[in-house]
């Protein structure tokens, strides 16, 4: 086929796909009519979710199997990312909170679970972004939760403390490379601005290569690139986007101290999605210390029920000295009959005890 050719059969196949790709927009505008029928049905008020990961997680599934290539699965899902991008913001206006400013790894979680059709609101603390979710100042939040080279966010888990009704709906995994910017060459910098999180993941490459160079905390990674562009003879550890984004050069690119560096995130909303037959759920828990053994028997309650942890971290209660709250991630979801037996069960043993949410597994 020669060049012409080729373009025309192009333009015949676009104009197919729109017409495709709005014959689903109106079935998605169907879906949504559906939901909102049924919870008038069942005498609810409020707004249907409009995100539901479990839905999605099956659609990734399913066209990844249709494909025969020659496109990737990656590209497959990136493609059909946007196109369920457009399908929420078709049902609904939907935004998402984040710990900005722009550029952040969470806003970059956010982007890859939402897509470009929604809006995305910067917000300077995760207790924040918390708060926003709760209150519904935003439809989501998305708030990191664990790294896999420096572990717990601490600022998450004690924030939940403090907003235990909101729910988690979904997990997001990134892998998160951190780069060293600047406007300087390496020799000329005296300060390094960053996250306690990403001096953790770059530490190594710092003492090694700015061995004397001051390291000061921030509240995000693009906050720093934010500072590095403004004051003379500074950097941020951040990622390579904050380049374009505040002027930066990319003096060392990757510092990261593990090749494969991955941050969890979750989505916050108002509720937990129903089962997905592969979920996670998240719990938050106290025990009373008086009791010998009080969390070892909460914890076996688990292995009776033959429940999975994936996950334990305790976090200074706020309450009394040397009383904690502990967070269990287990697998399974909170309506599946073995979780809900062992959550009754497991009350026994607890001064407070809640369900953060259940959310579908996810790998990417
Ligand atoms: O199935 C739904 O609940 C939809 O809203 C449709 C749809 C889609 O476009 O496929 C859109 C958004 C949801 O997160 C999941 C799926």
């Amino acid at each position: 086929m020669d060049l012409d050719a080729a373009r025309g059969r192009i333009s015949k196949v676009d104009r197919q796909v729109v017409e495709l790709l709005n014959e689903r927009a109106r079935l998605s505008l169907n879906v949504g009519a559906a939901k909102r029928q049924s919870l008038k049905e069942q005498g609810v008020s409020g707004k249907p979710e409009v995100y539901v990961p479990g839905q999605e997680k099956q659609v990734f599934e399913r066209v990844r199997g249709f494909n025969q290539g020659p496109l990737s699965g990656e590209s497959i899902s990136a493609i059909y990312r946007e196109i369920m991008s457009a399908s929420i913001s078709l049902q609904s206006e939907v935004s998402v909170g984040y710990l900005g400013p722009p550029g952040t790894f969470s806003h970059q979680a956010a982007m890859k679970r939402f897509g470009e059709s929604l809006a995305y609101v910067p917000y300077t603390r995760i207790e924040d972004v918390i708060a926003a979710a709760a209150k519904e100042e935003v439809t989501y939040g998305l708030v990191p939760i664990e790294n896999s080279t420096f572990g717990v966010v601490v600022q998450t888990l004690d924030a939940f403390v403090c907003q235990p009704l909101v729910k988690i709906r979904a997990e997001v995994h990134l892998p998160v490379t951190q780069s060293l910017l600047s406007r300087y060459q390496l020799s000329a910098i005296r300060k390094v601005y960053s996250h306690p999180q990403a001096f953790g993941q770059s530490h190594a490459w710092l003492d090694a290569h700015l061995p004397n160079v001051t390291r000061v905390e921030v509240s995000s990674t693009a906050k720093a690139a934010e500072l590095a562009a403004s004051e003379t003879y500074a950097a941020a550890i951040c990622s390579e986007v904050c380049a374009s984004l505040y002027q930066l050069d990319v003096v060392a690119s990757n510092v990261t101290t593990s090749s494969d560096n991955t941050t969890r995130f979750f989505v916050l909303g108002q509720s937990s999605d129903k089962q997905s037959g592969d979920d996670k759920t998240l719990l938050m828990f106290t025990v009373d210390h008086r009791e010998p053994g009080a969390l070892c028997s909460a914890l076996n309650v688990f292995a009776k029920f033959k429940i999975n942890q994936t996950a334990i971290n305790s976090r200074p209660s706020r309450q009394r000295p040397w009383h904690y709250m502990f967070f269990v991630e287990i697998i399974g979801h909170e309506l599946d009959d073995n979780v809900s037996s062992a959550l009754d069960e497991i009350k026994k043993y607890c001064l407070d005890l809640v369900v953060l949410g259940s959310y579908p597994r996810q790998f990417y």
